[in-house]
């Protein structure tokens, strides 16, 4: 299998009135052709921007350093006119809100059929046909209709699907979705998750799903990454993950799932404590203060990303110190 995307040490720095900040460090990832990815971890822990600068959106005091090679070719290296040829085409984005990516001065019809027909070759008519099955495909009912509304007048879900649609348009092999659902209601969510899987199966397309919830990507990932502070804490195959997550911050993240504990217990397993500031992240692991199976050496170094046995890239010194560990556990 071809691989699509591969991240090397890469890491995200902004400047701030405040000093430096590191959202992001030292990631590594590989993605094939059709396999998808679930990057998960609580709000600011780094997942957006990450995907945000390899479709070159980053802030303009944002920097990032390393590799992003899209089949092999370095994301982070390329011009905007190359990322032009890129971005919509063969990798496509869906943004937290919406109204991001969609003008809402311009008819949807137009804004579709505008990217067939400049990177695509297609003419008005078919583009418009091509459109209108896409919407169809998304679930929106009376397509050859609604094509011609602006963006303003469909639902809150409507104009999300109306979003998937247009990022699915060329059909690209990589779709980075972030938050594709928060937004909706239960049942649309379910739906729309339903339609990427549909999708990823038909196209043998590549997704990166952004996401706070473990439960999205149980059903459509193949591997999971897990983010805490900028930095992974947990990354690899997903059943793995799901069934015997090391990491004790994926523990709480699994054991606070609303599939597997009812509401009320739900307060009884969260994780305590806030997610941490990233201008004054604790010394060692920054999952520390927070965790209930700290050893010394949280509070002294950074544990690496090392492999267990089953494959998983855990950064834990409680899970790297066996003895410890035993005693412990
Ligand atoms: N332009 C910026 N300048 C300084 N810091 C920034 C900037 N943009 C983002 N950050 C910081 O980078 C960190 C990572 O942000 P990111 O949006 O990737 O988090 P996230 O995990 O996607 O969170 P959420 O789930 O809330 O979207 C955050 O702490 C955020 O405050």
């Amino acid at each position: 299998m071809d691989t699509i995307l591969e991240i090397k040490n890469f890491s995200i720095e902004f400047e701030t009135p405040e000093g430096q900040v590191l959202a992001v460090s030292n990631m590594n990832v590989a993605l094939k052709k059709g396999q998808s990815l679930g990057v998960v971890g609580e709000s600011g822990s780094g997942k957006t921007q990450t995907f945000l600068a390899l479709m070159g959106l980053l802030a303009k005091n944002g920097r990032c350093s390393g590799q992003a090679s899209f089949y092999g070719h370095d994301l982070l290296q390329m011009s905007v006119e190359q990322l032009n040829q890129i971005r919509g085409v063969k990798m496509s984005m869906i943004f937290q809100d919406p109204m991001t990516s969609l003008n809402p001065y311009l008819r949807v019809s137009r804004q579709m059929t505008e990217v067939l027909i400049e990177h695509k070759n297609y003419n008005k008519k078919d583009a418009l046909e091509k459109a209108i099955h896409m919407l169809d495909l998304v679930g929106i009912p009376d397509p050859s209709r609604r094509i011609h509304m602006y963006s303003h007048e469909f639902s809150g879900g409507m104009r999300q699907r109306v979003m998937i649609a247009m990022a699915l348009l060329c059909e690209p092999d990589l779709l980075i979705a972030d938050e594709p659902t928060t937004a909706l209601d239960v049942t649309i969510q379910a739906q729309i998750l339903e339609l990427l899987d549909e999708l990823k199966q038909k196209l043998g397309m590549s997704i990166v799903i952004i996401t706070h919830d473990l439960g999205v990507v149980a059903g459509l990932c193949d591997q999971v990454m897990v983010m805490y502070g900028g930095r992974v804490a947990e990354h690899g195959d997903v059943q793995q993950i799901f069934y015997h997550p090391q990491h004790p911050y994926t523990q709480g993240l699994l054991q606070s799932m609303p599939s597997l504990v009812s509401e009320l217990d739900q307060a009884l397993y969260s994780i305590p404590g806030h997610p941490p500031n990233l201008q004054s992240l604790p010394a060692g692991c920054a999952f520390n203060p927070r965790c209930a199976k700290c050893i010394d050496a949280c509070s002294q170094t950074q544990p690496e990303l090392l492999a267990v046995a089953s494959g998983t890239m855990v950064a834990c010194h409680h899970v790297h110190t066996p003895h410890v560990a035993e005693n412990l556990s």
